[in-house]
């Protein structure tokens, strides 16, 4: 059964990501809900972060709060949660730490170990232990109330993996390289566990209301060429081919793929070719070069300042929104492009910055 909402009255980022010439480009940004933001740290309270994301009601008004003070800039709600969900799902601790980020106090060792058997041969039921999330898509598309799309994500295999190797954020990697380079079947059959678990947690965000899908390829960029080919890409590839097979089997009708393969600037050409509609992109990439690559394909870019020109001048800001429009913009025929950052908006940016940020693409980017 599907579930109805008011109609949208704001559908830019839906026809962008479908290729459709927009009167101008969408705009979001990753982590929009977030700490930069003195509203979210009041809502937030002393609450543990996870704890946030399990309560659809500060989970949802946490969303809204970017669509609020940006009304009229913003075209996007992104639910807010965490792509760390999904070895929770699966068994695994998570815990944030205050101004430290994520941490597993039991990551995966190696393949001899008994928790990656029983991790690998867990039956996870992804709709009963992740309904939290489905709960606050849905009460976020009722206080939407038609404004803007809402986005539902999850994070890459490879990027997971990373994190349930390393126990948390890392410099080196060392954990995971140590995995792909030694036990490269050991660690093919977690990413494919984890990659069936992302086609039905992406499908379950859809029926709860999700109108748009992001996968999030955090950590793309820390494998070279060969190995991107060997340990991320068939997994992104998987998913963006069994999502609408997943939603067809339910008589759902599909919605908009976005994938970020962050760093990962060397497979951009085969990133255009992964069945996803729209490809994101970081800083490292220029957007003249990114739209010469694409040729003429109907996939759509997003991206990609440099989240760090937020903290500085306006004169900066604007340099950078020209570098955008000019490449990725001006001459694409009024298509291809959702604006947004390269990656995540950061602590301490002055919101008001994002605001001069949002307000220069649509300035310089208006049909006259
Ligand atoms: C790698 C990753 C994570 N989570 C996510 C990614 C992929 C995107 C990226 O690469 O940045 C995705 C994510 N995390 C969060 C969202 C919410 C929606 C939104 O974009 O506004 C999204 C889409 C909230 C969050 N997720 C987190 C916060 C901060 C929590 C707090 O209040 O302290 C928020 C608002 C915590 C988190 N969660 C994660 C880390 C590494 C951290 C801590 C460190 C950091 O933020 O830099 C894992």
């Amino acid at each position: 059964m599907e579930l109805t909402f008011e109609p949208l009255k704001n559908d830019l980022l839906l026809r962008a990501a479908q290729g459709q010439v927009v009167e101008r480009p969408p705009m979001w940004v990753m982590r929009q809900a977030g700490r930069y933001l003195p509203e979210y740290h009041e809502a937030k309270g002393g609450r543990d972060f996870f704890e946030c994301c399990r309560d659809p009601e500060v989970a949802s008004t946490l969303t809204l709060q970017p669509i609020e003070r940006y009304a009229g800039l913003i075209d996007a709600a992104i639910i807010f949660s965490d792509i760390l969900v999904i070895p929770q799902a699966m068994g695994m601790v998570v815990e944030m730490i205050d101004k430290k980020g994520p941490h597993f106090p039991n990551p995966l060792k190696s393949p001899d170990d008994g928790q990656y058997e029983e991790v690998l041969q867990r039956n996870v039921n992804v709709a009963e232990e992740l309904d939290y999330v489905y709960k606050a898509i849905t009460l976020t598309r009722k206080k939407l109330a038609g404004r803007v799309p809402l986005i539902g994500f999850c994070g890459a295999p490879w990027t997971l993996f990373c994190y349930m190797v390393e126990g948390g954020g890392t410099k080196l990697f060392s954990q995971v390289k140590t995995w792909i380079y030694r036990y490269p079947e050991a660690s093919k059959k977690m990413l494919q566990k984890i990659a069936d678990i992302c086609v039905e947690h992406l499908a379950c965000q859809v029926r709860a209301g999700a109108q748009v899908v992001q996968v999030f390829d955090s950590w793309a960029g820390e494998l070279g060429p060969a190995s991107y080919k060997e340990f991320s890409e068939p997994y992104l590839m998987h998913i963006s081919f069994m999502l609408p097979r997943k939603l067809a089997s339910l008589n759902i009708d599909s919605v908009p793929k976005i994938v970020f393969p962050k760093g990962a600037w060397h497979a951009l050409n085969s990133a255009c070719s992964m069945g996803y509609d729209v490809v994101g992109m970081d800083w490292l990439q220029s957007p003249a070069d990114a739209v010469k690559i694409r040729g003429s394909r109907n996939v759509t870019f997003q991206g990609n300042a440099d989240p760090g020109i937020l903290y500085g001048t306006k004169e900066s800001i604007t340099r950078a929104v020209e570098e955008m429009v000019n490449g990725f913009w001006v001459g694409s025929g009024n298509k291809g492009w959702i604006a947004n950052l390269g990656h995540g908006i950061t602590p301490g940016v002055d919101p008001d910055n994002l605001k001069f940020y949002f307000e220069e693409i649509h300035r310089l980017t208006k049909s006259s």
